[in-house]
């Protein structure tokens, strides 16, 4: 394979995410000293990407502050507005008088929300009836390919929705079988995978239906969404060996309830929604903290100290399990006000983990692993072999192409200390895959990440970002 030289390109926060395909090698920066910084993270890109389905749903205009700006919101955002939705970027102007009535009620004079330039603020305006004739791109996005189909089923005429060919192999099946279940009428050429066309009629008639939801729990948020514009709604039951990501179920119904719409469930993989609106509403979007991975993960690589402000009292974000996972790889993890401080100890310690909450954690933590001084198990992730890559077989390939020594288990990944040296690391247009490889990079003098530019999937700004990190006035000796 022939690679060229990646240099970071100038940081442009209000860039645009679509970013040239970066295939070439960036030189992952090396920590000289222990890092000692405080990093600011853009919005959540799984509320982001609720809030802008509910709010083209919704029963008026919706503002969503702080929102994620990256490929895949800018697919979300691309997809309601061809099926007829307004969508706003709000001038600086307004956004900070928004922000400045957000602030905490408690008197603090900071803003409840970050105020990092990380795009604009956004007013989401329903259309008055859902249109379709179009076409969609749902790029890489799994929130956008399991989403967006039950809100095209409710928009007029027919909507073929496409992937990037990386991604036209992630499951979709339970979504076809719902949608059909549901009395959509769907085209997809029998292969149950995309592209496929929803010819919608402008009303979906509902009822009660039983999906496996075993490879992704976006199939159960996706129909819960759009469910409360069912006229039957919704009786979704799920049938399977296994439900994984449970938090970003919670995330959906918590979502629905702040817009007035109440999910019963009254047992174990049953959700209920009567027909009924959904309430518009101004929401202030919480930094993203699966993004937080690889940033805390690199105190504890190299002894030092990560802190991210906003960090949320109270959150859905799987991510918010990094302060109970990072202190059993030795971390120390303190939270002051709104700002989370993780203290690397100078010790790595291997962990036993079922990541069945968090399979979108188990890179990041991966890469950690395989810096640890003992053997670590991160179980409950089969499902992740059906994300942007196969990231078991993805994770195995890299650590051990360094030099490392880790296993595939049947739902997870066994990796035990090895001394590691540089080398090409892969990403396979996988962004976490990419992030994962700058962390091994802090420890691993040598190490190459090929396609960097695979972040903005949702971090177009991690090459600056993680720069200025390892970059900031860091002093003292790393870890041996
Ligand atoms: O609903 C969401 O926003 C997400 C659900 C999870 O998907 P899976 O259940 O497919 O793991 C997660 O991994 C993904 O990054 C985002
Ligand atoms: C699995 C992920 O993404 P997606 O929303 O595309 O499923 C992820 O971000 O780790």
């Amino acid at each position: 394979m022939q690679f060229r030289t990646y240099s970071a390109p100038e940081f442009d926060p209000y860039g645009d995410s679509r970013q040239p395909e970066v295939s070439e090698l960036w030189a992952a920066p090396v920590a000289t000293a222990p890092i000692d910084a405080d990093v600011a993270l853009p919005g959540s890109k799984s509320q982001t990407n609720r809030e802008l389905v509910l709010s083209a749903l919704a029963d008026g205009p919706s503002l969503l502050t702080a929102p994620l700006h990256s490929q895949d919101s800018d697919r979300m955002v691309e997809a309601l507005a061809a099926l007829g939705t307004g969508v706003e970027r709000m001038p600086e102007q307004a956004q900070l008088a928004q922000r400045e009535s957000q602030r905490r009620p408690t008197g603090s004079s900071r803003p409840a929300i970050p105020a990092g330039p990380f795009g604009p603020d956004l007013r989401i305006v329903p259309a008055s009836e859902l249109t379709g004739s179009t076409t969609i791109d749902a790029g890489q996005a799994g929130t956008v390919m399991r989403f967006v189909p039950p809100v095209a089923a409710l928009a007029l005429g027919p909507v073929t929705i496409d992937a990037d060919d990386s991604a036209r192999g992630r499951p979709m099946h339970a979504m076809v079988d719902a949608l059909r279940a549901l009395g959509v009428d769907l085209a997809d050429e029998g292969r149950g995978a995309l592209p496929f066309t929803v010819h919608g009629t402008g009303r979906v008639s509902g009822g009660e239906i039983t999906i496996d939801a075993s490879s992704s729990s976006q199939f159960v948020s996706g129909l819960l969404l759009s469910a409360p514009r069912f006229e039957n709604g919704l009786v979704l039951h799920h049938s399977g060996e296994r439900l994984p990501s449970l938090p970003h179920i919670e995330m959906t119904i918590a979502a629905l309830a702040a817009r007035g719409v109440t999910v019963e469930t009254p047992e174990l993989g049953t959700w209920v929604v009567r027909p009924q609106p959904i309430g518009a509403r101004d929401v202030a979007i919480e930094p993203d903290l699966s993004n937080a991975a690889p940033f805390l993960a690199a105190a504890v690589a190299t002894g030092g100290r990560v802190t991210i402000g906003h960090w949320p009292a109270e959150t859905t974000q799987v991510g918010a399990d990094l302060a109970t996972y990072l202190p059993l790889f030795g971390a120390e993890v303190s939270l002051d006000g709104d700002r989370l401080t993780v203290r690397g100890t100078g010790t790595i310690s291997g962990v036993d983990l079922d990541l069945s909450t968090g399979g979108e954690l188990a890179p990041a933590l991966a890469a950690l692993a395989a810096l640890a001084d003992s053997p670590s198990e991160l179980t409950g992730i089969g499902h992740i072999r059906h994300h942007e890559t196969d990231r078991l077989a993805a994770l195995v390939a890299e650590i051990n192409g360094l030099g490392g020594h880790a296993t595939e288990l049947e739902d997870g990944l066994r990796i035990e200390p090895a001394e590691l040296h540089g080398g090409v690391w892969k990403s396979y247009k996988d962004h976490r895959m990419s992030t994962a490889g700058a962390l091994i990079g802090l420890r691993v003098p040598g190490v190459e990440v090929h396609d960097i530019g695979a972040t903005a999937k949702t971090l177009p700004q991690f090459p600056e970002l993680w720069r200025r990190m390892v970059s900031g006035p860091a002093q003292g000796a790393l870890p041996a």
